[in-house]
């Protein structure tokens, strides 16, 4: 499942952040950044609704306060930058079964979803965390440091699939992070968290 509606904030406020207005199109990824703190996690928690925040977030004409917590996350998906496990296996956690390649384009091995949790590197947490997220086909995507436990290669290879399948989904993305050749990489936006204020960075790569 596709999506062709952007993701509003509209007057959001949580914690030290206030009336923050953002709109993320269709297949866009907007970058947040912002010092340790700052409040980004808290930011797509709110727009999780995970936490009870200030102001409204719209899915196209689609309103976060009138919709049930678990149906709004199930549309715009929060991928943490912790992933959590309960079952035994890998294989357990998914619904459906992740498309053809995409354990390769992720760098796994093709047995990866047969194995036991406590098997599991941080970095292969982070990669399965993401594509049980992918492979539930959201709406809309929010990134909480997707390759913060990643080598620059793995890095790039995550980078280089999660963009794909954002830009031919059409999910309006969040994306945390820090790295700068990853933002100036992945992100047509960047906004950056400064003392209580979310402020649009301009960059010299537009
Ligand atoms: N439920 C909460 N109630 C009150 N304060 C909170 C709550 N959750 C987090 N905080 C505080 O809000 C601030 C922002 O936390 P947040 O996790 O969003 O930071 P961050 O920008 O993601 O930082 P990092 O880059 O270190 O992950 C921190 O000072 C944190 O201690």
């Amino acid at each position: 499942m596709g999506s062709t509606e952007p993701l509003r904030l509209a007057g959001v406020g949580i914690g030290a952040l206030n009336g923050i207005d953002l709109e993320v199109s269709p297949g866009e990824i907007v970058c947040l950044s912002g010092a340790s703190g700052s409040g980004k996690s808290r930011l797509l928690r709110a727009v999780a609704d995970l936490e009870p925040h200030a102001g409204e977030v719209w899915l196209g004409s689609q309103a976060q306060s009138q919709t049930p917590g678990h149906a709004w996350r199930r549309q715009v998906m929060l991928v943490p930058a912790e992933s959590h496990w309960w079952a035994e296996t890998v294989g357990e956690h998914f619904e459906v079964q992740p498309e053809d390649g995409a354990l390769a384009a992720l760098g796994l091995e093709p047995e990866a979803l047969t194995w036991q949790i406590g098997r599991l590197s941080t970095g292969e947490k982070q990669r399965l965390g993401l594509l049980r997220a992918v492979s539930r086909e959201p709406r809309a995507l929010l990134l909480d440091e997707p390759t913060a436990n990643l080598d620059d290669a793995s890095s790039q290879r995550v980078e280089a699939w999660l963009t794909e399948c954002i830009r031919t989904r059409g999910w309006p993305t969040l994306w945390v992070a820090h790295d700068q050749g990853q933002i100036a990489r992945v992100g047509r936006r960047h906004w950056r968290i400064a003392d209580g204020r979310l402020a649009e960075v301009a960059h010299a790569w537009k």
